[in-house]
């Protein structure tokens, strides 16, 4: 056979497979099962153009304020990805019927075999490894973690109360970067709680462990772009050395002196036979899960008091009648805090204006009107005073079903414990002019993870 033909048998067969692949993704969008659903039609021909949107952190703004008017609460967003906002369709998805997680969460993990609580896709993985480690996150074992929370918040006021001593204070009293400082808090309290003590980022604002883990996070997400890119996307050493080390530490330790999170890990690994680098994996996995997360709530909670001074106002009447004063030293009890109905309905309230979800819309759930009347985009913590009111089912800042969060109390209580600090503590003032610019590529946050807020002592 001559070059030549050889070379055109090759050529005829590659377009043949081309062909192929077109008909398919033609077929797929126009034809296939997900075909009736409406969505934009170019999205349905490839993962690429959803995808795509991510990278600028302002896919979400796309899917809620474009497609969702225009399509509805349930829209196809790419061949094999729809987004549902329908609260009985999202009930029946992640409760009743407990769909699995898709594929894609294994993009997340260290070794695409290695499934974590959080990106388990494996129903019976996830049972037992989400029965060993709930332990850690019961309401009991929470309350034995409090003094540990309560360290990083004494460290939170130190900062701010040097911050105002330093400065002095004018009428809007001295600028501190509330998304800043409350990210380094969330992370403090994750290290003192998961990885044997605070990570002093609130007082140094700097460590590595937190940015290696973030690093570790980007690099396998560029990982999942293509396999070709592992050898440029690996992970670096320092984590598993850090982790090695502590958990070594750790072991060493006849009666361990910490009740913390790293505890819990140690223990269910003696009971089901985890390796160490399953350990590994689920500590950092906490960290990833429960700060950034933690961060922009508690943030939002704290801007948007501000933004409307009478809420604030009666925020702080509340917690003044409750907890006369807060110092360092001297910090509100949760179990005073967790009674207190407006704290509670603020944070609630601003868990449904900015839910710091994944995956299915909650986002529209929480804003849809059909749901929660025509002040759906206001914040009024009033409407959680009288239980009659909230919507059944339209409500999952955490998610639901088997796969909600797990660490939802702990995040509850760090958030009531902050608010009522800052709140008892500070007059607060919101700085007008700056852009609430959230984007989210896995977890929202804010763009520059900055937003400038005035504090000065209450007199
Ligand atoms: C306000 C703060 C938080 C919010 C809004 C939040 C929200 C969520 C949501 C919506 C999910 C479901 C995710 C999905 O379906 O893919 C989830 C799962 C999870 N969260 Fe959180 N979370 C917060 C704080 C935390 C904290 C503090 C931790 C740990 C220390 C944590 C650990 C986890 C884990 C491990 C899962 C996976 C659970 C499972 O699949 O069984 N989260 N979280």
């Amino acid at each position: 056979m001559s070059t030549t033909v050889f070379f055109n048998i090759i050529q005829i067969f590659l377009g043949l497979i081309f062909l192929r692949y077109v008909y398919n993704t033609i077929y797929k969008a126009y034809f296939g099962p997900l075909s009736k659903i409406p969505g934009p039609k170019l999205f349905a021909l490839h993962r690429f153009f959803f995808d795509g949107k991510l990278l600028s952190g302002n896919r979400w703004r796309l899917v809620q304020f474009v497609f969702r008017p225009k399509y509805g609460s349930i829209i196809r967003v790419a061949p094999e990805a729809i987004l549902i906002s329908d609260r009985d369709e999202i009930k029946k998805l992640i409760v009743i019927e407990d769909f699995p997680k898709a594929p894609r969460y294994a993009g997340v993990r260290r070794e695409l075999q290695a499934e974590t609580l959080f990106t388990a896709t494996t129903k019976t993985f996830h049972k037992e490894r989400r029965r060993l480690l709930s332990p850690a996150f019961a309401m009991k074992y929470l309350t034995s973690l409090d003094p540990l929370i309560k360290i990083c918040i004494r460290d939170l006021i130190i900062k701010i109360d040097q911050t105002i001593e330093k400065e002095g204070s004018n009428v809007s009293g001295v600028m501190i970067n509330i998304y800043g400082i409350l990210l380094n808090c969330a992370l403090d309290v994750i290290g003192e709680t998961a990885f044997g003590g605070k990570f002093d980022m609130i007082l140094t604002g700097t460590h590595p462990l937190p940015y290696e883990a973030g690093e570790a996070l980007r690099r396998r997400l560029a990982r999942t772009i293509s396999p070709l890119l592992k050898p440029f996307f690996g992970d670096r050493e320092y984590l598993y050395t850090f982790v090695g080390d502590l958990v070594k530490k750790r072991r060493q330790e006849t009666n361990p002196s910490r009740q913390d999170i790293l505890q819990i890990v140690l223990d269910a690994q003696k009971e089901s036979g985890m390796t160490d680098l399953e350990v590994f994996d689920q500590t950092v996995e906490f960290l990833i899960a429960g700060s950034d997360s933690t961060a922009f709530c508690t943030a939002m909670a704290i801007i948007t008091l501000a933004r409307n001074k009478e809420k604030l106002q009666k925020l702080y009447d509340e917690l003044k009648a409750a907890i006369p004063s807060v110092d360092p030293d001297n910090l509100p009890d949760h179990e005073t805090l967790k009674r207190l109905p407006y704290l509670n309905a603020v944070i609630y309230e601003s868990l449904r204006l900015y839910p710091a979800t994944f995956g299915t819309n909650i986002y529209a759930l929480h804003h849809s009107t059909e749901y929660w009347g025509e002040d759906v985009n206001e914040f009024v913590p009033e409407r959680w005073l009288d239980p009659e009111n909230i919507p059944r089912d339209a409500y999952m800042p955490f998610s639901a079903g088997s796969r909600n969060c797990i660490g939802q109390n702990f995040a509850l209580l760090e958030i009531r414990l902050i608010i009522a600090a800052l709140v008892s503590r500070y007059r607060i003032v919101d700085i007008p002019g700056q852009d609430l610019d959230i984007v989210q590529f896995l977890a929202p946050r804010l763009r520059n993870r900055k937003y400038n807020m005035g504090f000065a002592f209450r007199k």
